[in-house]
């Protein structure tokens, strides 16, 4: 919808109405064509300001209508008209305009941002390309290397940045469409010839070919496998060397392959998902909508090593007072250092002042006996920190929110150390804690809905992603990855090596494969992991490493390596080898492959032809199936819960749109046929028998992601 109205006696006024962000659904789009018509056609006006409702320009095409056919004026002639119109147009731009929003601003022929707008052509993360003229325009307007930047990163600018680089024509602190409507009196009745971008020449760059082939260089790589950003740098190139009329057509032509592709339904699965998490629910029924958060002014972070540390620089960052605690003089003063240099660089990026003031350093847990919430981040060890949440039950005013960052350990177990276990959550963060998007709330059997709500609440502040979970060992994210670390070394013990199977996952769109994410990690980690499990001491009266260990197949891989002190990046050699301890690249070990072959021969294993399907099938169907058996335990509440975690936390890549999202798309059904022919093939190892989940999604004929919860709920009902 869009609203007309005359003002100031001679400029026509059109409102972008579509709450919350004005996109451009079919009625706003019917709705501008019919305003502009009538304000065009109104001789008292003599020029228009067009401005979206509620302090936002446009949120840009409507994404909910992509899976749909889509109706209503297309946006294209719409915009043409506007830039052919014969009284000036001027975009009043408050908020945000992204994609066809930032797209109908460029068709005006001026644009006024307020100060604090933000703008940007961010369609590239949604797997599509600016398809309203963005990539045909923008070169035009700003030059190709500078909308090369904007269309294939999709970032947003500031209004400052949009006026440095041409975007908008004025910037103001005040009313933006008083401003506006101002400055449309003062351009009435001029030419508007050299105000209409598409009749720009496009400039060309003397080294053209040499720029187009860096620019499609670099994202080649980092696109990892995502078409949409190759597809804009091609759009783009058509602005440099075609005419407008022909850049256009080759624009839609582009946006035809993207439009309909697997990645862009993921990208916009992603969008929606990152957004429906935020609506969190627990198995007892409380939820987001009927739990009251309560206001955090004063946090305390107790034990700063590297995580303790970010999450300081996390909580700084959001204007709260924060107390650190770390009872080690050396590591309290290493600390201070590392912390306020974490919030220089950072303030410096965001061009704003570092919150130093905001976080006070004691060596003493008494200090934080007046504050709102405390996140104990102190080593990983079970007696430690039950200590901890024993002297802060103590010290601690009532009502104080205890949150524990424990990774794995039992949450409700250390809720039982204090009188008031309703008060317990954890807050699992993902390191470097100041810059991961992720955060798993983890709540226990006797979480109030309360703590999780603040919990969920204080994450949203830190720029986080926060995914309500429930208490189990490894919460979600580290539960499903340990099947897919056990499917890398069977793979290994099989015939493969480790450049081969991360050499898969990196192709699949994986920013590191398993073994060089478990290098830079550090082999020990999960060394220590599975000694508290139980799992990595005993060895075979042969004196060989037993492989069946609590009654299922058991790699002893990683323990061996570790025990010969290969712990990775850390100490340079791991998986792979490194120059020296602490570098980063890596390069294949001849002592690993040939360890691998004694291996195999000291247990009778004959290394068979591995290819990259076998690889993804394995580690990828076995963590998805460990998915299903969380969803089906009732610990996380939706599909969007696991794949935003892993997306956000584990480089799960985004245009892949998550791991039960995958399964969809390559079909429950072949998911659970390759599980059970794996399974068959390998019956003593429990990840992949096939969770009854998946069995009961099949049988229903594997409904759309959307109406999992519907299956699961009436398994609920029924268990
Ligand atoms: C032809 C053309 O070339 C192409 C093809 C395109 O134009 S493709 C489209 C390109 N546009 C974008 O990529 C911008 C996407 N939006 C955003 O980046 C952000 O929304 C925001 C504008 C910066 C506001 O952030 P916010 O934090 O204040 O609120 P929110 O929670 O994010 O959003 C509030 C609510 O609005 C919904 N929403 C936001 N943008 C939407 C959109 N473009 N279409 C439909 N719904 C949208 C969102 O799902 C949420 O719903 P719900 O969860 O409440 O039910």
């Amino acid at each position: 919808m869009a609203k007309y109205s005359r003002v100031s006696g001679s400029v026509g006024l059109i409102t972008l109405q579509n709450p919350p962000v004005n996109a451009l659904s079919a009625a706003v789009r019917q709705g501008i064509v019919d305003t502009v018509e009538r304000a065009l056609s109104d001789p008292k006006v003599k020029s228009v300001v067009i401005c979206g409702q509620n302090g936002i320009f446009c949120g840009g095409a409507d994404i909910k209508e992509f899976g749909s056919n889509m109706s209503g004026p297309p946006l294209v002639p719409m915009i043409h008209a506007i830039e052919a119109a014969n009284k000036p147009v001027v975009a009043a731009i408050e908020g945000s305009a992204l994609g066809g929003g930032l797209e109908l601003a460029l068709g005006c022929h001026y644009r006024i941002a307020h100060s604090k707008a933000r703008l940007g052509l961010p369609e590239v993360t949604l797997g599509l390309l600016p398809a309203a003229g963005g990539t045909q325009r923008l070169p035009r307007l700003i030059g190709v290397p500078a909308a090369l930047d904007l269309i294939t990163t999709g970032r947003h600018v500031t209004a400052a940045e949009a006026l440095q680089l041409g975007v908008v024509d004025q910037v103001t602190d005040h009313s933006t469409v008083d401003a506006a409507v101002k400055f449309a009196q003062s351009v009435a009745g001029k030419p508007l010839d050299a105000r209409r971008i598409s009749t720009y020449p496009c400039p060309r760059p003397s080294d053209l070919d040499a720029l187009f082939e860096g620019v499609m260089e670099k994202v080649r790589q980092s696109a990892r496998g995502a078409i949409a950003p190759v597809a804009c740098v091609q759009a783009v190139r058509a602005a440099a060397t075609q005419p407008y009329t022909q850049g256009m057509e080759r624009e839609k032509e582009l946006m035809a392959t993207l439009f309909t592709s697997g990645q862009a339904r993921a990208l916009q699965y992603c969008f929606f998902a990152q957004r429906a998490v935020s609506r969190w629910s627990m198995p007892n029924g409380a939820r987001w909508d009927t739990s009251k958060p309560r206001p955090v002014h004063k946090a305390a972070v107790i034990g700063l090593g590297t995580m303790g540390r970010g999450i300081t620089v996390a909580l700084a960052q959001t204007g709260l007072s924060v107390i650190a605690v770390e009872t080690q003089e050396k590591q309290l003063m290493e600390a201070k250092q590392a912390v306020s240099g974490m919030l220089e660089r950072g303030a410096k990026r965001r061009g704003v002042a570092p919150a130093l003031d905001r976080i006070s350093y004691s060596r003493d847990i008494q200090a934080v006996a007046d504050v709102d919430l405390v996140i104990e981040a102190v080593f990983e060890d079970m007696g430690l920190k039950k200590k901890v949440f024993q002297q802060l039950a103590s010290i601690c005013r009532p009502g104080t929110f205890l949150c524990t960052n424990t990774s794995a350990l039992d949450v409700d177990h250390l809720a039982s150390q204090t009188h008031n276990p309703e008060l317990v959550v954890g807050m699992h963060f993902f390191a470097p804690a100041h810059v991961m998007k992720l955060l798993e709330v983890v709540y226990g059997p006797r979480s109030s809905p309360q703590a999780v709500a603040t919990a969920m609440q204080l994450g949203k502040k830190m720029g986080k992603i926060s995914v309500a979970v429930g208490n189990c060992p490894g919460f979600v994210g580290n539960r499903m990855l340990k099947p897919y670390m056990e499917q890398a070394f069977f793979l290994l013990e099989e015939g493969a090596t480790p450049e081969l199977v991360d050499r898969a996952l990196e192709e699949f769109g994986f920013p590191m494969g398993v073994f060089r994410m478990s290098d830079l990690s550090g082999l020990d980690v999960g060394w220590r992991v599975r000694k508290g499990d139980g799992l990595s001491e005993p060895g075979a009266p042969s004196g060989q490493p037993a492989r069946i260990r609590q009654g299922r197949r058991y790699s002893p891989l990683g323990d061996l390596l570790c025990e010969q002190g290969r712990f990775g990046q850390k100490t340079g050699r791991g998986w792979y080898q490194y120059n020296k301890p602490g570098s980063r690249v890596a390069r294949s070990d001849p002592w690993l492959h040939s360890f691998l072959e004694g291996y195999r021969a000291r247990h009778g294993l004959v290394a068979r032809r591995i290819d990259n399907q076998e690889v993804l099938e394995r580690c990828l169907y076995a963590l998805i199936n460990e998915g299903f058996r969380i969803l089906e335990d009732g610990i996380a509440a939706g599909p969007e819960d696991i794949d935003m975690i892993y997306v956000f936390g584990y480089g799960w890549p985004r245009h892949r749109g998550g791991p039960m999202f995958y399964a969809g798309m390559v079909g429950l059904g072949k998911v659970l046929e390759r599980l059970e022919h794996y399974h068959q093939a390998h019956p003593d190892v429990p990840y992949l028998k096939p969770c009854s989940l998946l069995w009961r999604l099949v049988a229903s004929g594997s409904p759309p992601l959307h109406k999992w919860r519907e299956v699961i709920k009436k398994l609920h009902s029924q268990l």
